[in-house]
Formats: structure tokens, C-alpha cells, sequence
């Protein structure tokens, strides 16, 4: 979906933003200054978003940003303050059958197999998929027999995707659904993902694994303190705050402000551009180098006299937006580089949001909790 990405949740959708879907149709999901405290804590602190119809949307955020809190409101499980509507009504009003949702917890009966789990969900519904082709879907088909007890953690995650989609809905909430998946595994979630949203099915993706949602969500919400801090399409995101490419140079002999000199010179020299040259904890980086200036940014090592072990060279991805906009960071840095601006733009972006600004989810839930 073509939105223009912000980093400011008090802002108004950005110009060019299509809050009511490409189609223009009705939002499936609002969330209008969302709140909700436990005690002290602003577990919410203000958020606002929309979800479009047939849009996969991804909300990412550290731990305790409220995420989950967020998928709680949505879904009904947790009151919460502001406005919340899904298909047009309070969650808690919202048909069950048209709401498929995988809680972050959730402890189904341990003495069912895979297959009974996916039979009893389903069973909760007047229309449900086949079980077979659901347990298939998650590749639970050859141990769909054994008991959720003695499933490893990632069968049973699977399992419990099944569970959560075994209604066909049309808003399906994933409250971190690869946790403790391995790789085959998760890119078979990430097919269905994909399938299930390909059919029409509007998807509230949560995770912690920015390739994941790199790859799946149209758009994305990111949250941190309660309090929406950047939202936009992945690669919108990336270009506007993700930083420039960057090549590492891993080194035996620690970085001196002088060999950090002498390569930015010699940088300057062989590319025509202002580099920004850092040390690193175990060498040195030099950012915005474009692929095809690679060749001449390792020239200005050798020039710099730099031996280093191993290069790797980079682009800026979710991950990197995601760091430098919750304020985190990957190694050491040197001063007013990119990734000090950037991850001083988040933190502003964060500080400068008011209650009821930026973007958040909505939710409903089938069976009135997490199950
Ligand atoms: N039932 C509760 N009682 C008290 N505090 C809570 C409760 N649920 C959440 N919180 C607090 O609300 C804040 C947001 O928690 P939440 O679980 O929504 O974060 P999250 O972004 O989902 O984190 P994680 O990535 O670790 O799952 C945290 O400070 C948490 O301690």
C-alpha cells in the first residue's frame, strides 16, 4: 500500500495515505487514542491506526511497548480506553467466526493431539476449514497425532496457528506466531501468511522478527512506550530512516582516531564523497558506500594501511529502523554520525507524540479471551 512513512505519532495519516485501504473502502480495524494503564504503568498511551481490508499490517516494538496490550484491546480481551472498532463495531460486539486470533499465551488442553486441538477449535464454528488441510498448512500433518504435551515448542506453536485459523476468518490477530519456529517451519507461516492475505484476509501481525514482517506486512506500526513512533510501508520506512549502506571492517588491532582520519580521507579522495567513518567494536565502518563504490572504499582501507580479517557490506533494512527509532543501537559509535541522528529522530519523534496522535491496531476476538 502506497502510504507515506511518518516517524511522529502525532501526526495525522501522512499525505498520500490511504487509511481506508486501497480500495478506499471502510477500515477493518480503527483505533482512535487508545489508552490503557496498569497502576503507574501507560501500558497505552495514546495510539491511533487503521487497517485496511486485505492489508497484512505489522506492529513491532521492544519488549513492554504494549503490543500485546494493544492485540488485547483490539481482540475485547482487555478494556481499553479511546476509540476501538473492528468491521465497524466495539471488539467485543464483532461476530466470533470472522475473527481468527493467535494470543502471545495460550495453553490449550495438553492431553489432545494436534489433530483433536484442530478439531475442537474448529468445532466452535458453524463453517471451519478441513482439518487435515489446516494441520497440513502448518506442517503438523505427520505428527498430528501425538499429544500437545509431547510437542516440541515449535510443533506447538504451529499447532496452535492451526487452532487460530482453522475459522477461515476475515481479521486474523498473530500475537508473535514463529516464536520458537525453525526456519522450514516459519516460512511455511510465512506461506500462509501470504495465502490467507492473497484471499482477502485482513492479517494483525505482531513480531519481533523484522525480516518476517519486512517480508509480510504492507504497512507497519512501530511502538514504543505505549506510544506509536513511526508507521508506513516497510520500504518507506527503511529509506527514510533506516540509514545509508554501510561497509564493516573487522580488525585484530582496535580503531585509532587516526586510522578513522586517514580512511575517511582517503574515502573522500577515491569516492568524491563526505564519508562518515566510525570505529566499531571490533573494526570500523564506513557508511553510505553504494555497491558500486565498494571496490574503491576498500582501496581507502589498504591506502589507511587497515588489516582487517573480514568485510561485509550492508543496506539498511527493517531491523537497522527499528534499532535507531527505539533508540537502541548495534555497536559502538562515534560522534554525529547517521546513527546518532537517526536514533536522536526517534527519540524525539517518541517524545514529541501526544495522546491520541500516530497510528495503532485494533482487535477482536473469537471466544472472548485467550483461550
Ligand atoms: N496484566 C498486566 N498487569 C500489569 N502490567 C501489565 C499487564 N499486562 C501488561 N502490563 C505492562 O504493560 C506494558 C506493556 O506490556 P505488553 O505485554 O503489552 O508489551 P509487549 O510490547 O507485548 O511486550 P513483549 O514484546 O515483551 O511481548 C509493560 O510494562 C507490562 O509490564
Amino acid at each position: 500500500m502506497d502510504e507515506t512513512a511518518t516517524a511522529d505519532a502525532g501526526d495525522a495519516p501522512a499525505e498520500g495515505a490511504t487509511p481506508g485501504g486501497p480500495d478506499g473502502g471502510d477500515p477493518v480495524v480503527v483505533g482512535e487514542g487508545v489508552r490503557k494503564s496498569y497502576g503507574d504503568v501507560d501500558a497505552l498511551d495514546g495510539v491511533d491506526l487503521d487497517v485496511a481490508a486485505g492489508e497484512v499490517f505489522g506492529l513491532i516494538g521492544p519488549n513492554g511497548a504494549g503490543k500485546t496490550t494493544l492485540v488485547r484491546a483490539l481482540t475485547g480481551t482487555t478494556e481499553a480506553e479511546g476509540g476501538l472498532r473492528v468491521f465497524g463495531e466495539p471488539p467485543r460486539e464483532v461476530d466470533p467466526s470472522r475473527i481468527g486470533l493467535l494470543p502471545q499465551s495460550f495453553d490449550p488442553p495438553a492431553r489432545l493431539t494436534a489433530r483433536e486441538l484442530v478439531d475442537y477449535y474448529g468445532g466452535l464454528y458453524d463453517a471451519a476449514r478441513d482439518t487435515e488441510a489446516v494441520l497440513d498448512d502448518v506442517g503438523m500433518a505427520d505428527d498430528a497425532d501425538a499429544w500437545y504435551e509431547t510437542l516440541s515448542g515449535g510443533q506447538r506453536r504451529r499447532t496452535c496457528v492451526a487452532t487460530a485459523v482453522v475459522n477461515d476468518p476475515d481479521l486474523l490477530f498473530l500475537d508473535e506466531p514463529t516464536t520458537g519456529i525453525d526456519p522450514a517451519g516459519r516460512r511455511a507461516i510465512h506461506r500462509l501468511i501470504e495465502r490467507l492475505a492473497a484471499d482477502g484476509t485482513t492479517v494483525f501481525l505482531t513480531s519481533h522478527a523484522m525480516d518476517e514482517v519486512e517480508r509480510l506486512a504492507d504497512r507497519v506500526a512501530m511502538l514504543r512506550d505505549g506510544r506509536v513512533v513511526a508507521s508506513g510501508a516497510p520500504d518507506r520506512l527503511v529509506t527514510e530512516h533506516g540509514g545509508a549502506p554501510r561497509l564493516d571492517a573487522a580488525t585484530a588491532a582496535p580503531t585509532t582516531e587516526g586510522v578513522v582520519e586517514a580512511v575517511a580521507a582517503g574515502v573522500r579522495d577515491r569516492l568524491g564523497t563526505d564519508p562518515t567513518v566510525e570505529a566499531t567494536d571490533d573494526g570500523l565502518r564506513v557508511w553510505g558506500v553504494r555497491p558500486e563504490a565498494i571496490g574503491d572504499a576498500v582501496d581507502a582501507l589498504d591506502d589507511a594501511g587497515v588489516a582487517f580479517d573480514s568485510l561485509s557490506w550492508s543496506e539498511p533494512s527493517l531491523e537497522d529502523v527499528y534499532l535507531r527509532l527505539t533508540g537502541e543501537e548495534y555497536a559502538r559509535r562515534g560522534d554525529g554520525g547517521p546513527p546518532d541522528e537517526a536514533a536522536g529522530e526517534g527519540r524525539r519523534a517518541a517524545d514529541d507524540a501526544t495522546p491520541g496522535g500516530g497510528r495503532a491496531a485494533d482487535d477482536a476476538t473469537p471466544d472472548g479471551g485467550d483461550r
